[in-house]
């Protein structure tokens, strides 16, 4: 996110609480994530599936641990009482829109703006800050092999150990996450055609400084 602000030049077309909103958003949006995504959770009628009523239950928790923090953790203890209504609603905006099922709605709808984009919209803006958390959620791919693969690993470490479990209580089995039926490469071609460069071609679309030159994807 941070690297996404300074390419994009940020700075000089969005106000610092919204540059706040996107930075606070993107280190906390996945704050003590459990492993296992809002599929298990729900078929699993997790405490959390069932606290948020299976709506979005990690992204509603990730979101709701920020604003529990009291005294010297709440890092908002010095804004003022709008600043802090503008900066919550924001940030549960953003951590909400990494909720993989919104993926579709989300690009279409931004997708449909970008023609007419306005900075001085905030309709637009908002639109296009849950563009950039989504950006960055799922960036890993987009850095250097020798940085990416570790994180991959991990990855799919964590997406097969929650196929294990599905298993072993009789849930549904995630197809992507089945260490019978997912490799690396089988993963990760159908992940950055069908998801990752879809999403980054819209954001480049908007800022074609975004685009590396001799890189273009057809
Ligand atoms: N297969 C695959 N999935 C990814 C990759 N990066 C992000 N994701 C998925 O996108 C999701 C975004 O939200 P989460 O971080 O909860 O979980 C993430 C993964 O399920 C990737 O490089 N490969
Ligand atoms: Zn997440």
């Amino acid at each position: 996110m941070f690297g996404l602000i300074w390419l994009t030049d940020l700075r000089s077309t969005m106000d610092t609480i919204d540059l706040l909103i996107m930075l606070t958003s993107a280190i906390c949006h996945d704050l003590d994530h459990t492993g296992y995504n809002n599929a298990y959770q729900i078929n699993a009628r997790t405490e959390l599936a069932l606290r948020y009523n299976d709506i979005s239950p990690l992204e509603n928790h990730h979101c709701a641990v920020i604003f529990f923090q009291q005294d010297e953790c709440n890092i908002f203890r010095n804004v003022s009482m709008d600043q802090f209504k503008r900066i919550r609603e924001g940030i549960i905006r953003c951590i909400l829109a990494t909720d993989m099922t919104r993926h579709n709605e989300i690009l279409n709808k931004f997708k449909s703006i970008q023609p007419c984009f306005d900075f001085s919209n905030k309709d637009h803006t908002d639109v296009l800050m849950m563009i950039l958390i989504k950006v960055s959620d799922i960036s890993n791919e987009a850095r250097p092999m020798e940085v990416a693969e570790p994180w991959l690993d991990c990855l799919l470490q964590e997406f097969f150990n929650q196929s294990d479990m599905e298993k072993l209580e009789g849930l549904p089995v995630t197809p992507f996450m089945d260490r019978d039926k997912v490799t690396k490469p089988s993963s990760q071609t159908g992940f950055i055609r069908f998801v990752l460069l879809p999403l980054f071609m819209e954001l480049k679309n908007l800022f074609p400084c975004l685009e590396v030159p001799g890189t273009h994807v057809y």
